[in-house]
């Protein structure tokens, strides 16, 4: 999946949050976001879950099922926590009878049975996270965003989160994680996306798989193919923009340009 050169602010004559943000993760990929407080990470998650739409830019690729679990799960809702599930897996496109397996299989899994009668605004707010997690995981997602997940968690539910994240992986999903907390380190192996001023950085990792961004000019009519021949050489097309696009460069281009990857 693909954010690319996404914008995004609240307002319209509101700040810009993101500015061009450009990244990408894969199938059986995981990338942690990174920033200090009120940087825009939960902005950055939502959008690529599609819980908000860019200003400007787009997402592509994004997997048909999504599993979202935000910062705060809204426990403000009349219904119990086996009804809600229920409801949940049913929207996610689950028949009534795939629905109870599911709610089932998580409610256990989380350690949700005895509350399974509650009502969500009773609910401690890591028991309300639990439900957040549940209700994103009973039909297997081909992207899971979670924003903060270790945040208001037991020590018993903090340690599954990697083991969920593993097995979402396993199946060829991708996940994104936002984290503070420094908990990073139980996702080995994750990419690392850092934000700050409004634009999305990933470390670049050592050795061997290095990469450096080369930006390069192409005329206008040869850019699709341009841009296959790249790709078939096994390149990451960062983004491609035009002329009266908002210059990153540091060096005005005199036409449409794309930034290479790798
Ligand atoms: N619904 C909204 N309306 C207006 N501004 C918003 C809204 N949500 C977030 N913002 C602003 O956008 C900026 C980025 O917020 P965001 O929640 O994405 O940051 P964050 O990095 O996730 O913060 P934290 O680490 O505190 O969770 C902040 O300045 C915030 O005040």
């Amino acid at each position: 999946m693909w954010l690319e050169d996404v914008w995004l602010r609240y307002h319209r004559r509101g700040p810009w949050v993101l500015r061009g943000a450009t990244v990408c993760v894969g199938p059986g990929e995981a990338a942690v976001v990174l920033g200090r407080n009120g940087v825009g990470k939960s902005t950055l998650l939502q959008i690529a879950a599609g819980v908000l739409r860019p200003s400007r830019g787009r997402v592509t690729g994004r997997p048909t099922v999504v599993g979202w679990v935000p910062e705060r799960f809204p426990a403000d809702q009349p219904f119990t926590v086996g009804g809600y599930l229920t409801a949940a897996g049913r929207v996610a496109g689950l028949s009534r009878a795939e629905a109870d397996q599911a709610v089932r299989r998580w409610v256990d899994r989380l350690g949700l049975g005895p509350f399974h009668a509650v009502r969500l605004p009773q609910l401690s707010k890591g028991t309300a996270q639990k439900v957040g997690l549940a209700q994103a995981l009973l039909r297997p997602p081909g992207l899971l965003v979670l924003d903060e997940p270790w945040e208001g968690l037991d020590a018993g539910a903090r340690e599954l989160v990697p083991e969920l994240v593993g097995e979402v992986l396993a199946d060829g999903g991708s996940v994104l994680v936002s984290d503070h907390r420094g908990e990073t380190v139980r996702l080995p192996g994750a990419r690392e996306w850092t934000v700050a001023d409004g634009s999305v950085l990933e470390r670049a990792p050592s050795g061997d798989t290095a990469v450096a961004v080369v930006e390069l000019a192409v005329p206008a009519a040869r850019v699709a193919d341009a841009v296959a021949r790249l790709r078939a050489d096994g390149h990451h097309i960062l983004r491609v923009r035009g002329h009266s696009d908002p210059p990153t460069a540091t060096r005005p281009g005199a036409g449409p340009t794309s930034e290479v990857a790798r």
